[in-house]
């Protein structure tokens, strides 16, 4: 695995995060805050906000009304007589707490209800942007960066919510606490500043580290779930146990954990020295603050019960402060976060598929390139170059040439999911770039070579094109009849109703043929006027592939267009167009007899010749024929490619033909 630190656009989080540049940001992100959860639920907002201040008011009259309590009990006179002048107040006191008490109960059942909404809201947010970004941007890496680090945002969000009302609630109550100091002694005022500023550095301190250490160390925890992923991946554990790889990843595992905890003990033993430094430093000031309240108490400026008051609202107002503080410090830490998910969203937005452009209300009569080249992001070589081509309504269209040639990014292209690099698409004269794509879309149903297996029940996997359909029975049977994938779901235990996906209760795996004869019926259930099948028959067994060829063909001659991308050459005789690519080239096009006839490039014929000498050697001399050319081999899927020669010295052939596992002759 590669480590990039700093994948994330944090380069300047660590200038950014002194104290001051924290207090700079607050009222933004107070106001970016606050709008977000007025969106997302209005009345939780008001509710939260009126219980706070209420919470506050309760909190100075409590105060105050504890001043009464002492000065009652400071008084001259007997015990009972003092006692009982105190307690009306002391029933003040326990309402004022009941009612803080209960407001904090109505503030957090409100807050809770906001949290997960402003959560759901900001993931929706992005999200929606990110699933209509053009494909080229959904494979570029800078691109996938904003995005992975965007995701960090949703739940910033939600602790937004929860660190600005934290500061809103430590600001009030440290309100009601200055109030009642200063009417008691102003001089006690700054003590309150004093005790708490040793410890807002230590907790500023500690956070920033905290946070700087989680951004130098988001790719590392990237990768290591990434193996923790595979190691227990249903897909990897062949490989994991037949070819060993268990082990290698363990031991990559086990070295990046050692490494993500040498990381943890560094951040704690620098915590365990701030907090020693800061906690002597707050008890000196702290000794400091009481030493001058004594003094006061003392020289006679203040009476006894408000001293008494006054040190309550002092370690009441430190405990606010020391809150506030690191509330504040959060709801920046948090902010950098949703800032990334801000950003993502706008990206996402600048590179989204176009909503709007002309309508395509009926499928197309022709569909034409010209000249079209098209590169892939972040690739030198264009994947197509320079391709015209025309495909009519109803026409048969085939794909052919060598891995690698353009065959996918051709049908990609196609389907609207790319824009050509240079030239043009054209669905009945208008170009692919002023149509509106969805409708685009709308004329498409694709079965990829490497189509989606979702991991959902059958009913969904097949409906998934047309999801507002996905109950109707008929509809349904008629794709699975289409697909000749009764069959399978004849032998799933709940029918269309089994999860398509081991390792959930219930699920079961399906196998590559099965698997493309649901894909089959998912493009028939989507009934699209264009069809495009890249490679749909490459796991099934030879009955079921002519089967499956001779069921799309058939479709042509009910109006829809079929676009087939095959290596089985034998299988497209039926074409109206066969198209040869070669390296990004169109090199050959033509119906069957065209291509095959000597007058041509003759690159088809020899591909075709080629398969078919294959198959005739294979059943007369059980061998494969031994001059193909290198480019060729690809085009022939049971061509056996020659045994890899073990260069290791004093080592022959691994396997060879004519050798025993164990490397002796086997006549
Ligand atoms: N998403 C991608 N990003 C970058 N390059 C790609 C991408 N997909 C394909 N390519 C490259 O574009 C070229 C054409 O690939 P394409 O998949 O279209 O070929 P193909 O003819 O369908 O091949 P095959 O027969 O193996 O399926 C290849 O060089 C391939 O490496």
């Amino acid at each position: 695995m590669r480590g990039s630190w700093g994948w994330t656009a944090h380069e300047g989080a660590r200038l950014n995060t002194s104290f001051l540049t924290i207090l700079r940001q607050i009222p933004t992100l107070f106001r970016h805050t606050v709008s977000l959860a007025w969106r997302a639920d209005p009345w939780a907002l008001v509710v939260v906000a009126v219980s706070q201040l209420g919470q506050a008011a309760a909190t100075a009259f409590g105060l105050l009304a504890t001043n009464r309590v002492l000065v009652s009990l400071f008084a001259a006179g007997p015990t009972a007589d003092r006692v009982r002048d105190a307690l009306p107040s002391l029933v003040w006191v326990a309402a004022a707490s009941a009612f803080a008490a209960t407001l904090r109960a109505v503030s957090f059942a409100a807050a809770g209800r906001l949290g997960p909404k402003v959560e759901r809201l900001a993931g929706l947010s992005m999200m929606e942007k990110v699933v209509r970004v053009e494909m080229e941007h959904i494979e570029r890496s800078d691109f996938h960066a904003v995005v992975d680090s965007g995701q960090h945002g949703q739940t910033a969000a939600r602790r937004l919510i929860d660190h600005t009302l934290g500061i809103v609630e430590a600001l009030m109550a440290l309100l009601a606490v200055s109030g009642v100091l200063a009417v008691l002694h102003p001089v006690l005022l700054p003590l309150l500043g004093a005790v708490i500023v040793p410890k807002a550095w230590g907790t500023v301190r500690a956070a920033r580290r905290t946070y700087e250490s989680v951004q130098i160390w988001l790719e590392h925890v990237r990768q290591q779930g990434a193996l923790r992923r595979l190691l227990i991946s249903q897909k990897a554990a062949p490989e994991l146990r037949v070819h060993g790889a268990g082990p290698f990843l363990l031991d990559q595992f086990d070295q990046m954990a050692a490494q993500a905890a040498d990381e943890q003990t560094r951040l704690a033993h620098l915590e365990a020295r701030t907090e020693l430094a800061t906690s002597a430093l707050s008890g000196l000031t702290a000794g400091g603050s009481y030493a001058l309240l004594a003094w006061l108490l003392t020289q006679g400026h203040m009476p006894l019960a408000s001293g008494a008051t006054a040190a309550l609202a002092l370690t009441s107002g430190t405990a606010g402060l020391r809150r506030m503080v690191t509330h504040i410090h959060h709801l920046y830490e948090q902010s950098l976060f949703m800032n990334d998910l801000i950003r993502a969203r706008e990206e996402a937005g600048q590179r989204a598929i176009p909503a709007t452009g002309t309508r395509v209300p009926d499928p197309p009569e022709v569909i034409a390139f010209d000249r079209v080249t098209f590169r892939y992001p972040e690739r030198e070589t264009p994947a197509l170059d320079g391709v015209s081509l025309t495909i009519r309504k109803g026409q048969v269209i085939a794909l052919v040439g060598a891995n690698g040639s353009g065959k996918t990014t051709l049908s990609k292209l196609l389907a609207g999911l790319y824009l050509p690099t240079s030239g043009a698409i054209t669905w009945d004269g208008t170009d692919l770039r002023a149509l509106r794509r969805d409708d685009v879309f709308g004329h498409v149903a694709l079965v990829l070579q490497n189509f989606q297996q979702w991991p959902f029940t059958a009913r969904a996997n097949v409906a998934i094109g047309r999801p507002t359909e996905i109950h109707d029975a008929d509809r349904l049977d008629g794709a699975a009849a289409y697909a000749d994938a009764h069959r399978v779901l004849d032998d799933l235990p709940y029918g269309w109703d089994t999860l398509c996906e081991k390792g959930y209760e219930g699920g079961v795996d399906l196998s590559g043929g099965q698997w493309q004869r649901i894909a089959l019926a998912r493009a028939y259930f989507r009934d699209a006027d264009i069809l495009i099948c890249d490679e749909p028959t490459s796991s099934m067994d030879p009955a079921a592939e002519i089967d499956a060829f001779r069921r799309i063909r058939a479709l042509a001659s009910a109006d829809q267009t079929i676009v087939l991308v095959t290596h089985r050459l034998h299988s497209v005789k039926e074409a109206d167009v066969i198209y040869v690519l070669d390296e990004g080239r169109l090199v050959e096009h033509g119906d069957f007899a065209t291509v095959m006839s000597d007058d041509g490039p003759g690159r088809f014929r020899r591909l075709f010749e080629l398969q078919s000498l294959q198959y005739r050697t294979d059943i007369a001399a059980g061998s494969p024929p031994s001059d193909a050319p290198a480019d060729t081999l690809d085009a022939v899927p049971t061509q056996r490619a020659p045994a890899r020669q073990d260069v290791r010295p004093g080592r022959s052939p691994v396997n060879g033909p004519g050798q025993s596992p164990a490397g002796g002759a086997t006549g």
